[in-house]
């Protein structure tokens, strides 16, 4: 399972996402002191064809969470891809100002009797890929299932005020830049 978060009320980016917004899960909490619109996707409750391509996604959500299956390595080399293909530089440098926080998470750690991928393997793709990792149980650890998704949030919200702290210095070196030009000619006149 792969899953897009969002932090939502930008009524702009919904456009380029019209085709599967009836998919997406809305969500209203408050978190530091803050009301959040979370805009959540699942891609693999899509058809085939959507389930496999993240085309749309990587442009508009500003978290991924990526799930696999501890005792499937198929799932993990599925979750591998999709690691790459968010990093991928044509996807992640040139298009953000910070790169997207994504989350891997190792499902079903209550089936480590029929475990296929280590831990280490999966600490291993998180660190190379600079992704935040856990391992765990949706079926009995429902409180480390919520714990996860504070995590990614918190992680959205840290490179959202960082995104916006980079605006503000450009904006404020442009500034600079605009008085430098034009202030030193106002003056030599
Ligand atoms: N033992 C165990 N089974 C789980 C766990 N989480 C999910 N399952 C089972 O795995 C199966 C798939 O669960 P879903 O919730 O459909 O997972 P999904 O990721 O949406 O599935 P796909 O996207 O179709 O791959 C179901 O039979 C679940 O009961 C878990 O932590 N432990």
């Amino acid at each position: 399972m792969t899953l897009c978060v969002s932090e939502g009320s930008r009524g702009k980016y919904l456009n380029s996402k019209m085709l599967r917004a009836e998919s997406i899960y809305h969500k209203h909490l408050f978190l530091e002191g803050k009301q959040l619109n979370l805009e959540i996707y699942d891609p693999c409750s899509q058809p085939q064809k959507a389930k496999f391509s993240l085309t749309s996604e990587l442009h508009w959500a500003d978290g991924f969470v990526i799930v696999y299956d501890i005792s499937d390595r198929s799932s993990f080399a599925f979750a591998k891809a999709l690691i790459y293909r968010i990093r991928e530089p044509q996807t992640s440098h040139c298009k953000r100002a910070v790169e997207s926080a994504v989350l891997l998470v190792g499902n079903k750690q209550d089936l480590c009797h029929v475990r296929e991928v280590d831990w280490t393997e999966g600490h291993r793709l998180a660190l190379e890929n600079r992704c935040q990792f856990c391992e765990l149980s949706a079926a009995e650890q429902s409180l480390e299932v919520e714990m996860m998704f504070t995590r990614i949030i918190r992680d959205i919200l840290k490179n959202l005020k960082l995104k916006e702290k980079r605006r503000y210095s450009g904006s404020k070196s442009m500034a600079k830049l605009i008085n430098n030009v034009f202030g030193k000619r106002r003056k030599s006149v």
